[in-house]
Parts: structure tokens; C-alpha cells; sequence
């Protein structure tokens, strides 16, 4: 399978006053169509390290990426003072789209995300599912072969967290495209991911296949921090 991204000894140091080693010593290979789940504490390096694959932060040490087309979802997205539809396709437009054409695949997208009621409300009106549904839709606009999400649920209620997940599901399965995802949920992560990557203190902890990182004998075999932390988030759990 191709390999998409890949990092040895990778590390970045974010902010210039006092510089905060965010990540250390990363070895990462991504290969095409997996789904990496990226776990930890806050402040582990997991935002970091998906901005660093999103080509957002300089690093130090050796960085390989496939030339693919990445798109980012952050927890919060950006939108800009418009509707709905002229969110999605003003980002088309900016890519060279045609206007016309950039409409027609904005009403294309926001159906595929059930908001094409919506399309004329400003984007900043929509509540955080709405919003969270809309950025998904940019983004799979743009057709991605790479999603990079940075804990796309947080701060949602459980049903839109629901939505936006099988949202996530439903583009993986239809497309195959490889996705790289931070969060805080368990279960989701046991949902979507066919590989967790653990990061304590901006070091890669553990790295599993799913099954593994929640057979909390392995887990503790490989990683006595990752396995407090699961126990911590899940104590009813083995
Ligand atoms: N702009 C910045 N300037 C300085 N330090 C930063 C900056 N952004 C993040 N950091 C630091 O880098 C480290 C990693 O942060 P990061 O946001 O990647 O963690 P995280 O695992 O995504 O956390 P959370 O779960 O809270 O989102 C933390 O120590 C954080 O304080």
C-alpha cells in the first residue's frame, strides 16, 4: 500500500518567547486507507502533529508526504461571514473552480450532508453540528484522498456527534480515503479507527491496531500510560 505519510524522528517546537517542544522524536508511516485514530491527554501533541501533516508547522527531522490532496477539519471550523452554500463554494472558487460550476458542486455537497435546507442561512448561525457538517462538506467538496480531523465532535451534543461520525464513516467506506483523527471519545475511536496512536508528553506512546489498543492486556504490555489512560476514561472496561 502507498505510503502517504512518513516521519522519522520528527519534532516541533511551537511558539517563539518560550519555545514548547509540542512533539519529539515522532516515527510515523500512514499508508493509504488507513484510519489512525490519534489519542491523549490534552496537550499531548495530537492537534500538533495533525497540523504538522496538514503542512501547517515546521519540523525538524524527516518528513515524507505522498503528493495527495489533504483536506483539515478543525474542532472549530472557519467560516466565513456568508451562507452556507457561499462557504462551500467560495473555497472551490479560490481553488480555480468556475463560479458556476463551484455552485452547482456546493448544492452537490451540501446535500450529501443534509444541509441544503439551510444553504442560505449565514454559516455563523448554524449551531455546532450544523457547522461541523458544513466544514465536512468543504471539505468533501474537494474530493480528499487524505482527511485530517482534529477532534471533529468535540463540544457536540450526542446526536449531532452521531451525524458528524457517520458522516466521517460513510466518506471513509465510499472512497477509501485515508483518515488521521484526533479525539477524546473512546467508543468513536473504536468506531472509526483501524489504528490508534497514543501521545503522551508529544511522544508516540503506543501505536496498535484497534484491537489491540482495546485488549487492555496487550495495551498494558505495550504501554503503561496508554493503558491508565483507557483505564482512566473507561474503568468498567476489562
Ligand atoms: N501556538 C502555540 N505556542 C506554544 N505552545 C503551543 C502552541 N500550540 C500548542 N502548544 C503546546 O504544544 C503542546 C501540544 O499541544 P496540542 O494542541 O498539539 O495538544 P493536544 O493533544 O491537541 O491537546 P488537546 O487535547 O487539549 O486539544 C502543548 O504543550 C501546548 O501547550
Amino acid at each position: 500500500m502507498t505510503v502517504v505519510f512518513a516521519l522519522r524522528g520528527v519534532q516541533a517546537r511551537l511558539g517563539t518567547r518560550r519555545p514548547v517542544a509540542a512533539l519529539r522524536d515522532i516515527d510515523l508511516c500512514v499508508r493509504a486507507g488507513e484510519r489512525v485514530a490519534l489519542v491523549g491527554a490534552n496537550g499531548s501533541g495530537k492537534s500538533t502533529l495533525l497540523r504538522v501533516l496538514m503542512g501547517l508547522v515546521p519540523v525538524q527531522g524527516h518528513l515524507e508526504r505522498a503528493d495527495v490532496r489533504a483536506a483539515m477539519v478543525f474542532q472549530r471550523p472557519y467560516l466565513m461571514r456568508l451562507s452556507a452554500r457561499h462557504n462551500v463554494a467560495v473555497a472551490l472558487w479560490v481553488q480555480g473552480r468556475r463560479w458556476s460550476q463551484a455552485c452547482a458542486a456546493a448544492r452537490e455537497a451540501l446535500a450529501r450532508v443534509g444541509l441544503v435546507a439551510l444553504a442560505d442561512r449565514p454559516a455563523r448561525a448554524l449551531s455546532g453540528g450544523q457547522q461541523q457538517r458544513l466544514a465536512l462538506a468543504r471539505a468533501w467538496a474537494q474530493r480528499p484522498d487524505v482527511w485530517l480531523l482534529d477532534e471533529p465532535t468535540a463540544s457536540l451534543d450526542p446526536q449531532a456527534r452521531q451525524e458528524v461520525e457517520a458522516l466521517i464513516a460513510a466518506f471513509a467506506a465510499e472512497t477509501g480515503a485515508t483518515v488521521v483523527f484526533s479525539s477524546h471519545h473512546l467508543g468513536q475511536v473504536r468506531r472509526l479507527a483501524t489504528r490508534v496512536v497514543y501521545l503522551d508528553g508529544g511522544r508516540i506512546a503506543a501505536d496498535l491496531p484497534v484491537e489491540a489498543f482495546f485488549d487492555l492486556g496487550r495495551l498494558a504490555q505495550a504501554s503503561p500510560s496508554a493503558h491508565a489512560f483507557v483505564r482512566e476514561e473507561l474503568p468498567w472496561v476489562g
